[in-house]
């Protein structure tokens, strides 16, 4: 009899998709998998901006709670989607290869960027940035999932969506991509284009040991592991307008990561290179460096203005 892993999810098409593909590489590597399917408070609520929901796992918690209470073995999240550090006796065990990691505009139209367009989004990485580069745009808060969005920009709410590649790939949305933004001019969110695994601490550790084999991709975990711990040391979820990526060359990782203010006026950003084994001090000394350049006061400023 083949082992059975038990995947919490949320319904969303594209949760469903990332399950799909972690269920895929599971049975490649020979188990059984069993889905179960939950709504998050981030789902349900859709006329409140995500950072004014207030909860730090607003996408998170209700998979959590099936992983304490055992109904489930793994939750699947986009790893963007996980705050900086997670509740006690839970652990993120294994990343995904990314996808492309950068930032897209989605529309029906054909976008000219010099002009005054209407951009719907809920990051205000997002927002902060285009006051930053593009002050010329007008920004409307944009929630819901995919399909949803794309169906408000129908209805008129926006002539274009700004969104991660990832998801708009995953959705099957690529042939609507009007532009594709510069990795290095707008920075993606800590973790952008990789799945993560939740466990418990507390699962069986040869279970744990096999599902990571059958899905971490080694180079991505040190990327992420760099990223995450810069944005921990900056105490940031994905609601702030901080963004960092790690990209991994040889046994080298370089972090380059950034704060943004509300306004766009203000931004504190630096890159760090170091060895692949400490990509965990290195995610930790760029926050340093950024807190010595007035990057906490920054934040708490912006925290107040959300
Ligand atoms: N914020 C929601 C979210 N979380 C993960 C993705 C896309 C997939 C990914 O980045 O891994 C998205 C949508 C988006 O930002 O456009």
């Amino acid at each position: 009899m083949k082992e059975v892993v038990k995947i919490v999810t949320r319904k969303s098409q594209l949760a469903m998709w990332q399950t799909n593909y972690i269920e895929d590489l599971l049975n490649e590597a020979g188990f059984e998998t069993e889905i179960i399917k939950l709504d998050t408070i981030g789902d349900k609520i859709l006329d409140v901006a995500i950072n004014k929901i207030g909860s730090k796992g607003v996408f998170t918690e209700e998979l959590e709670a099936a992983l304490y209470a055992g109904e489930a073995h793994i939750a699947v999240h986009s790893a963007k989607d996980m705050p900086s550090s997670l509740p006690d006796g839970l652990e993120l065990i294994a990343f995904t290869k990314r996808e492309k990691m950068h930032d897209v505009l989605v529309s029906d139209k054909d976008i000219d960027l010099t002009g005054k367009l209407t951009i719907g989004t809920s990051s205000t990485r997002r927002v902060a940035m285009h006051k930053r580069f593009n002050p010329h745009f007008n920004i409307v808060d944009m929630r819901g999932n995919l399909q949803t969005r794309i169906g408000k920009m129908r209805d008129g709410h926006c002539d274009a969506l700004h969104l991660a590649f990832a998801g708009v790939h995953r959705m099957g949305y690529e042939d609507l991509i009007k532009h594709h933004f510069d990795l290095s001019v707008f920075t993606p969110a800590v973790g952008q284009g990789s799945i993560a695994i939740e466990a418990s601490t507390s699962l069986n550790p040869e279970l744990k040991q096999k599902i990571i084999e059958a899905v971490n991709d080694t180079d991505t975990h040190a990327c992420l592991a760099a990223e995450r711990a810069f944005l921990k040391k900056l105490e940031g979820g994905c609601s702030v307008p901080v963004f960092g990526l790690a990209s991994q060359n040889g046994d080298q990782i370089s972090l380059r990561g950034g704060i943004v203010s509300l306004d766009g006026q203000t931004m504190i950003d630096d890159e760090v290179t170091g060895s692949m084994s400490e990509s965990r001090e290195l995610g930790e000394k760029l926050g340093d460096m950024l807190i010595s350049r007035g990057g906490k006061e920054l934040l708490n400023e912006i925290k107040r203005g959300l």
